[in-house]
């Protein structure tokens, strides 16, 4: 067997510190696996004048598989939007066709008092929001700024951009989404804004039509703002949601929540081979950067992602999945998910805990 790939991604803020705390657990699995690091977002910017250089998005081509950590900070708020640190994860996503993105989120069993909701609400909770990565308004055209062209104020100054998707986009996703819901609770929800989008009612159509080749599979419509509400009010309702771009990527913030912490929802972008991008689902952290207390655990169960879905090594990722379940299970708790009274740990210790488990786990992930 040839030896994987992995490019490391780290990118800025609270990037470096959660991403070296994956590759301690990469380096703990003494997989054959060869990891090879290069700039991106902001640190990229500042090295090379531009978020994405040729050399990081050619070894995220080459490798078998990309390890993300973050890109952004306020400082870079002010450049002209081509080289925002943002821009080298959206194109990415857009070089690499990672059209699909898996945020499976989770509450473990010790962390239902973490979320703020309602213990009862989320415990056991076990839901995945599939989000289309590569269309929507995200990269719709045109967009730009303009004297409006008619209207009521016709020649002020406007801003625009382009919501839109096509039918194959529709489809692919909606694929991923029924294939998934299949190996799971057979339960689809296709979230859509279809009441007052053109988009939306298409979204809505084509992904009734895929349905017919997925009889086993019990599908139901949500205008994205019931959506919205229901996550909160009954999240074990959810089995897999689909949807587009942007509504996934708000939604799946808000899921973040149910599981604890931002800093507990890890992802997965794939393109239609198994090629991926696995990243956590937050940001940069500008907040946090820098004093060893972000959650590295979202990173760490992205990895376990990695493992399974683009490198085949489903027992490494089941053991990283144990590992993670058992620290959690010994009271290990960064400041985003300590309660009231439990003593918080920073990123560093975490990973050490994750590491010293790790050595004993067997692979099985069920608690
Ligand atoms: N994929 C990405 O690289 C990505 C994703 C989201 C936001 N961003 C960028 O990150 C920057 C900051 O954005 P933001 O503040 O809106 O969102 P964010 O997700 O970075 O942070 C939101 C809040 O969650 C907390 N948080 C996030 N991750 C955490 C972790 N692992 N442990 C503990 N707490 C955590 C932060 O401290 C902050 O209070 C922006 O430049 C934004 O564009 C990048
Ligand atoms: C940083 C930003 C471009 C990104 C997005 O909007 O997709 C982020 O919020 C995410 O969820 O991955
Ligand atoms: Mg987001």
């Amino acid at each position: 067997m040839t030896t994987k790939k992995i490019a490391v991604l780290a990118g800025d803020g609270i990037g470096p510190e959660i991403v070296a705390q994956a590759l301690r657990v990469v380096d703990a699995l003494e997989l054959d696996v060869t990891t090879e690091e290069a700039l991106v977002g902001g640190a990229a910017y500042d090295a090379y004048g531009h978020p994405l250089p040729p050399e990081t998005l050619a070894l995220a081509k080459v490798a078998d598989a990309v390890l993300f950590g973050a890109v952004g900070d306020w400082k870079y708020d002010k450049l002209e939007r081509r080289l925002r640190p943002e821009q080298a994860i959206l194109g990415l996503r857009k070089e690499l066709g990672l059209f699909a993105n898996l945020r499976p989120a989770i509450c473990y069993p010790e962390l239902t008092a973490a979320s703020s909701l309602k213990p009862e609400l989320v415990a056991g909770l076990d839901i995945l929001i599939i989000r289309e990565l590569t269309g929507d308004i995200y990269f719709g055209q045109p967009r730009g700024r303009r004297a409006a062209p008619d209207g009521a104020f016709a020649g002020a100054d406007e801003a625009f951009d382009t919501m839109r998707y096509t039918r194959p986009e529709i489809e692919r996703i909606a694929h991923v989404a029924f294939r998934a819901a299949r190996g799971r609770n057979k339960r689809l929800t296709s979230v859509d804004k279809a009441n007052v989008l053109e988009t939306f009612q298409f979204w809505k159509d084509v992904v009734t039509e895929v349905h017919a080749e997925y009889p086993d599979v019990t599908l139901d419509h949500l205008y994205v703002d019931n959506a919205a509400m229901q996550l909160v009010r009954a999240p074990k309702s959810f089995d897999v949601i689909v949807t587009g771009n942007m509504f996934g990527d708000i939604l799946s913030d808000e899921a973040a929540m149910l599981t604890g912490s931002i800093g507990m929802l890890p992802s997965a972008s794939l393109d239609s081979s198994g090629k991926g991008l696995y990243e956590p689902s937050h940001g940069s952290a500008p907040d946090i950067a820098g004093r060893d207390v972000a959650n590295p655990l979202a990173t760490i169960l992205s990895l376990a992602m990695l493992l399974r879905y683009s490198l085949d090594h489903a027992d490494a990722a089941n053991r990283v999945e144990a590992a993670v379940r058992e620290v959690l299970a010994s009271g290990h708790r960064t400041a985003d998910i300590a309660g009231s009274g439990e003593r918080a740990i920073g990123t560093r210790t975490m990973g050490d805990a994750v590491v010293a488990a790790l050595g004993r786990t067997t692979g099985i992930t069920k608690a």
